[in-house]
């Protein structure tokens, strides 16, 4: 056994599980009228509302112990101070410094970093505005109105989720487009529909190397340069965002045109950075500033919060509590709210991404789970589909709701029945529908008894599913801010009890490798292939199809 499984608290997190399994909530909200209130907590415009969780007050009493064991609050302070907790790769991680409005110094080796992020900060709302006025324009004068921003992983689920999700704070006048695969289809399908004179692409790679970006943008590149445009007038088309400037500058772009970024910020912690910067276009520089905001007040919530007020804090151990006593493999998140409806794809990257991990600490092979499957879509959709595996399956997915009480241009009844489903979903999930409820339903209905049994039977709803609801006053850009980095820290808090590094990525970089040595093989027809039989196959059925 490692250190952490063989701890006294781990075993009696172990025993208590055993002993949770044998209860019902139903029993528990039965004979306690004040749990809802007491498994409550709100911070930053975000009520949680954890009380339909198979948790007791000795459940969550261990559960702190692990954190204070686990040394989180000491790990969270050395991520906040700038020490180089991504050790795979010697960096520090400090996404928390571009949204950091204390006023105070951040230190990496020594240097304030705050001087470049507010000067990267005022960069952007000077180019934002510059767009929005119009003042800004096209090498034939016309005033750059659709944007394309070209990107991948948290290069582009960042901008595009948020930006959707903002949809009723947009900028009348821009229209921007996400392109992020590699797959033609998808630039072309954005690029046909485009007066190249109108047009911005806004390339956003930490590395400049990511193949799926240089390509999207070589082809927007001679798209324009087809349409019209030359070379010289790709400095009004085109920008970057890139910590590469180098890589940047070789490629083509202006110097003047490449906003920054740094090597600790990682790619899946980088919306806060100028990789924001279609955020900004599409809603305006405050709206973005706000989410800026947001994300700094669940910063400091973050920091000072007590364990047991604490929601990121609440929400990974929650986390932790199903992954690892009850065997949960993944975590379901189901937003009542449409334009939140690519939420779960952006917390898919930073959660898997982040401790989808199985060493610990240095060297050590864990002998437990880490990071879980992360799914989930917008509801009400998901009740017509996939609901039915968590109400009855075999398998525990603990579920986070979430819904804004007030939505803009608010059309009631539509509004009172999104509240309905998803609460009453969270209702049937915890409770269930017991035999004896379901066989007193199928009474005077013509059945026979083993008929009236047998569908007893199939009704029956185990419950006793967990769920955390989460609401939101309304989902602006300072809550939807808050939010996002509400998730963040619950990925941080676990990576910590789990002693992986939650900043790495190395599975990705290997695919990364993999597919370029794949692809010579794939464009250098006539080489040898000397993979192993199957990719040999598939390369060589390949190249013949397309000889
Ligand atoms: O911004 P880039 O350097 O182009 O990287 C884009 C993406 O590349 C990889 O897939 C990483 O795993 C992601 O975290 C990153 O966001």
């Amino acid at each position: 056994m490692t250190a952490l499984t063989n701890t006294p608290t781990w075993q009696k997190l172990a025993s208590l599980a055993e002993d949770v399994k044998q209860q019902h909530m139903r029993d528990w909200f039965a004979s306690d009228s004040s749990r809802a209130k007491k498994y409550q907590q709100t911070a930053c415009g975000i009520e949680l509302d954890f009380s339909k969780n198979l948790i007791t007050d000795d459940v969550m009493k261990a559960l702190f112990s692990l954190a204070g064991e686990s040394q989180v609050t000491q790990k969270r302070d050395a991520m906040f101070k700038g020490d180089i907790i991504n050790h795979t790769e010697q960096r520090a991680v400090l996404h928390t410094a571009l949204r950091n409005f204390s006023g105070q110094p951040v230190y990496v080796d020594g240097q304030d970093v705050m001087p470049e992020v507010l000067a990267c900060q005022e960069k952007i709302k000077d180019f934002v505005a510059s767009i929005h006025s119009g003042e800004r324009k096209g090498y034939t004068g016309k005033a750059l109105t659709q944007i394309v921003s070209i990107g991948i992983g948290g290069s582009f689920l960042g901008p595009k989720i948020m930006s959707e999700a903002l949809k009723p704070y947009w900028f009348d006048g821009v229209t921007v487009h996400f392109v992020a695969n590699v797959d033609a289809c998808h630039i072309q399908d954005v690029l046909a529909d485009l007066d190249h004179e109108e047009t911005l692409v806004v390339m956003s790679s930490k590395s400049f190397t990511t193949q799926e970006t240089l390509q999207n943008t070589l082809t927007a590149k001679d798209w324009f340069l087809q349409a019209g445009g030359t070379q010289q007038d790709i400095a009004k088309h085109f920008i970057a965002v890139s910590s590469n400037i180098k890589a940047a500058t070789d490629f083509g772009m202006a110097e003047d045109n490449i906003f920054p970024m740094w090597d600790w910020v990682g790619g899946r912690y980088s919306l806060w950075s100028a990789i924001g910067l279609p955020i900004a276009l599409t809603m305006g520089y405050d709206n973005y500033r706000q989410l800026l905001e947001g994300a700094y007040a669940m910063d400091e919530h973050f920091k000072t919060a007590p364990p047991e007020q604490n929601l990121p804090m609440l929400s990974a151990l929650l986390g932790v509590w199903y992954i690892n006593f009850f065997g949960a493999q993944s975590h379901v998140l189901l937003p009542y709210y449409h334009y939140l409806r690519g939420f779960p794809a952006y917390v898919q990257q930073l959660d898997m991404e982040s401790n989808g991990k199985n060493i610990s600490g240095d060297t050590t092979q864990v002998d437990y789970a880490t990071g879980p499957i992360i799914w989930g879509s917008e509801g009400t959709n998901g009740q017509h589909s996939f609901h039915q595996l968590i109400h009855q399956g075999t398998l525990l997915i603990p579920a986070d709701f979430m819904l804004p009480l007030n939505v803009p241009n608010q059309d009631n009844t539509h509004h009172a029945m999104l509240a309905s489903n998803c609460f009453g979903q969270t209702q049937a999930l915890m409770q269930g529908k017991t035999f004896d409820e379901c066989y007193a339903d199928l009474e005077g209905k013509g059945l026979d008894e083993a008929e009236r049994v047998k569908l007893a039977t199939h009704k029956t709803m185990p419950g006793n599913k967990p769920s955390n609801t989460l609401l939101f006053e309304q989902m602006d850009p300072k809550t939807l801010g808050s939010l996002v980095a509400m998730y963040e820290h619950k990925v941080f808090v676990q990576g910590a009890i789990w002693g992986v590094n939650s900043f790495d990525q190395w599975g990705v970089e290997l695919g990364k490798e993999l597919g370029n040595q794949v692809l010579d093989k794939i464009v250098n027809t006539d080489t040898a292939l000397s993979f192993d039989s199957s990719t040999n196959a598939l390369i060589a059925r390949f190249r013949q199809a397309n000889a």
